[in-house]
């Protein structure tokens, strides 16, 4: 089995509601999955069965590992973070430093404090005195040291302004990502990453509506821009989804159920967010 993190069948309920319904996912080395779903669809929570926190049935391997079992061998290789901005604020970035050091086998303090000599950051400075977007470095300082082969990611950069986000997965991506790693990420903002992900899987209610590569997502959809002559035969084709302005109606296609899209109008290749939208509005009827 080649897959760095490899799901299968997975289900889970609280006090019978259930919440993850046969999930199944693989993420393979140089994979950058984003989990995308609503509020309340199940993302937290599978990213919490994948890092042994939660009970759960069905098979999980991470590195080789289950979760349920082996979760004290996996967590060498395997990062975490939930929200960045959350590090106790009485803490100095050298305690910080020596905490890791102390708790995590792989922690490497050179590398940490390598990458914190290219911030501001004041190696004496108490993390309440730092901004929002240092102690987004100072986390990722930690996580680099670290150097794990998988990275679980949940909300990373909430409540961060847009030049932090920017950084944060600008770093990710130059300092921790390599074509042996993996990402697992969610956010809400998916508009955001959508170009440094290499694979996408919905979710909606406890079930993975779509999991494939990203490219594949973008070839598959299409979101073709339909005057009102159109608008009658265009609906006939079964779009995913419509938005209608001025006398133009954008409308989601799967090119593989729906031909000739061409003569409905302008095609173009759909964001992530429009195919998300496009799934989920589906499985509600809208
Ligand atoms: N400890 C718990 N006890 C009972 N229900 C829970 C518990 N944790 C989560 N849930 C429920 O499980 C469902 C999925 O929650 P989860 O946090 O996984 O969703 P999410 O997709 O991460 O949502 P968000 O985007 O809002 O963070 C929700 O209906 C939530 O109320």
């Amino acid at each position: 089995m080649t897959s760095l993190v490899y799901v299968e069948g997975v289900s889970k309920s609280y006090r019978k509601k259930p919440i993850l319904n046969d999930v199944s996912l693989a993420v393979e080395p140089g994979q950058i999955l984003g989990l995308v779903g609503p509020n309340g669809a199940g993302k937290t929570t599978c990213l919490q069965a994948i890092l042994g926190l939660t009970a759960y049935e069905g098979n999980i391997h991470v590195l080789g590992h289950e979760p349920k079992n082996g979760r004290h061998k996996m967590l060498n290789d395997v990062a975490y973070v939930s929200d960045v901005a959350v590090l106790p604020k009485w803490l100095k970035v050298s305690q910080a430093l020596s905490y890791m050091q102390d708790v995590h086998p792989k922690f490497d303090d050179r590398k940490a404090r390598e990458f914190l000599a290219k911030t501001k950051i004041p190696p004496h400075a108490k993390v309440k005195h730092l901004s929002k977007g240092m102690v987004t470095q100072l986390h990722l300082a930690l996580i680099l040291a670290i150097d794990a082969k998988v990275l679980i990611l949940d909300e990373p950069t909430l409540g961060l302004d847009i030049v932090s986000r920017r950084q944060f997965y600008k770093h990710l991506l130059e300092d921790f990502y390599s074509e042996e790693k993996a990402i697992i990420v969610t956010t809400h903002q998916i508009e955001e990453i959508e170009n440094i992900l290499t694979h996408i899987a919905f979710i909606n209610n406890g079930e993975i509506l779509l999991s494939e590569s990203a490219d594949y997502i973008r070839d598959k959809y299409k979101l073709v821009s339909v005057t009102n002559d159109k608008f009658e035969l265009a609906k006939t084709r079964k779009p995913l989804f419509t938005a209608s302005m001025m006398g133009m109606h954008s409308m989601l296609f799967d090119s593989a159920e729906s031909h000739n899209l061409s003569e409905l109008g302008n095609i173009v290749t759909p964001t992530l967010a429009d195919v998300f939208v496009g799934l989920v509005g589906q499985e509600a009827g809208a």
